[in-house]
C-alpha cells in the first residue's frame, strides 16, 4: 500500500482506494470493486463528502430494524470487507447480527479470504462458506446459508445489487442498503437505502446502535413504522441539488 500522507486533503478517499487496491492484491476484493470505488467515490462528491440529513435519518432507523429482528444478518462482500472490516464487526456485535460473506463475484477462496478478515477483526462466527440454501437468481449472490440469510427477518446489504435487493424484498425481509448513489436499483428497491458513503454510514450506525439499545421498543418501532423510504430518496436527492447550486454559487464568487 502506497503511504498516504495524513495531511493529504483527500487523505479519506485516498486511503480507501489503497484498502480496495490491496483487497484486490490480496485476492480478496474482485477487480470489478476498483470500478464500483470509483463510481461510490464521485456520487460522494455530489453530498459533500459528508453524512446528510437524510442518510443519518436513515441510519437510526436502520439500526432499529436491525436492534429490534429475530434474525438480523449484515451480508458482507469484497469491497466492504477491504473498507471497514472493524466497522462491520462492530456493528454485528452491537446489534446482534450474524454476519455472512455473499458475492456476486464468488471465488471460494474470496470467501474464505473475506472470512479470515473479518475473523481477525474479532468476528466469531462468519456464514457463508458453505451454502444450503438458494435465492431464486441466477447469479452467485443466490448462494445462501439457512441460518443466515435465508432465514433472516432484516439484511443489511452494503454496496448491492438491485435484483438481489430486490429478491429480498419480495421475500419479505426488511432489506436495508448502503449505497451513494441515490437512483441505482438497490436504492430504490430497499425497505431502507442509505445514501451515505459505507464507512461513514457504519460509524454512525454504530454510535446509534449504543444509544438506541438504551431506548425503549416503543421508540424503535416508531423510527421503523414512520420510515418512508421513497420521501428519505427524494431527500436524499434534494440535498444533492441543494449542495451543488451552493457550490455553483462559491464558483462564481
Ligand atoms: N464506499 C462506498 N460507499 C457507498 N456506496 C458505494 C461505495 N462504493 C461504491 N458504492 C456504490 O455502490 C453501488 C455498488 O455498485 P453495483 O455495481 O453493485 O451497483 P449497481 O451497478 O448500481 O447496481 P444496481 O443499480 O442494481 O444497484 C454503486 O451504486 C456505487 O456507486
Ligand atoms: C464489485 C461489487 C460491488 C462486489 O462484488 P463481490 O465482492 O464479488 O460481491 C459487485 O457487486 C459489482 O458491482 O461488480
Ligand atoms: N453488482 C453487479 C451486478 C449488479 O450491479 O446488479
Amino acid at each position: 500500500m502506497t503511504e498516504i500522507p495524513k495531511d493529504h486533503p483527500r487523505y479519506e478517499s485516498l486511503l480507501a482506494r489503497e484498502k480496495v487496491a490491496a483487497g484486490v492484491k490480496m485476492g480478496m476484493t474482485s477487480i470489478q470493486g476498483l470500478i464500483s470505488q470509483g463510481r461510490g467515490e464521485s456520487f460522494d462528491y455530489l453530498i459533500g463528502e459528508r453524512s446528510t440529513k437524510s442518510a443519518l435519518y436513515a441510519e437510526r432507523a436502520a439500526v432499529a430494524a436491525l436492534l429490534l429482528a429475530k434474525n438480523p444478518v449484515i451480508s458482507v462482500n469484497g469491497n466492504a470487507a477491504a473498507l471497514a472490516p472493524d466497522k462491520i464487526v462492530s456493528l454485528a456485535d452491537v446489534t446482534g447480527a450474524k454476519l455472512e460473506v455473499n458475492l456476486f463475484h464468488r471465488t471460494e477462496t474470496r470467501v474464505h479470504l473475506i472470512i479470515e478478515q473479518l475473523k481477525a477483526n474479532g468476528a466469531s462466527e462468519v456464514l457463508g462458506k458453505n451454502p444450503d440454501a438458494s435465492l431464486e437468481l441466477s447469479h452467485a449472490r443466490r448462494l445462501v446459508e439457512s441460518r443466515g440469510i435465508y432465514s433472516a427477518d432484516v439484511v443489511l446489504v452494503p454496496l448491492e445489487d438491485g435484483d438481489r435487493c430486490e429478491k429480498l424484498v419480495e421475500m419479505g425481509k426488511t432489506v436495508i442498503a448502503i449505497d451513494l448513489n441515490p437512483l441505482s436499483r438497490t436504492s430504490k428497491m430497499s425497505t431502507i437505502s442509505i445514501v451515505d458513503n459505507l464507512t461513514r454510514a457504519l460509524e454512525n450506525m454504530i454510535k446509534f446502535g449504543v444509544e438506541l439499545k438504551k431506548e425503549r421498543n416503543e421508540e424503535l418501532v416508531k423510527l421503523i413504522t414512520t420510515y418512508d423510504n421513497k420521501k428519505t430518496l427524494i431527500e436524499a436527492i434534494s440535498e444533492i441539488q441543494e449542495y451543488l447550486k451552493a457550490m455553483a454559487v462559491e464558483l462564481e464568487q
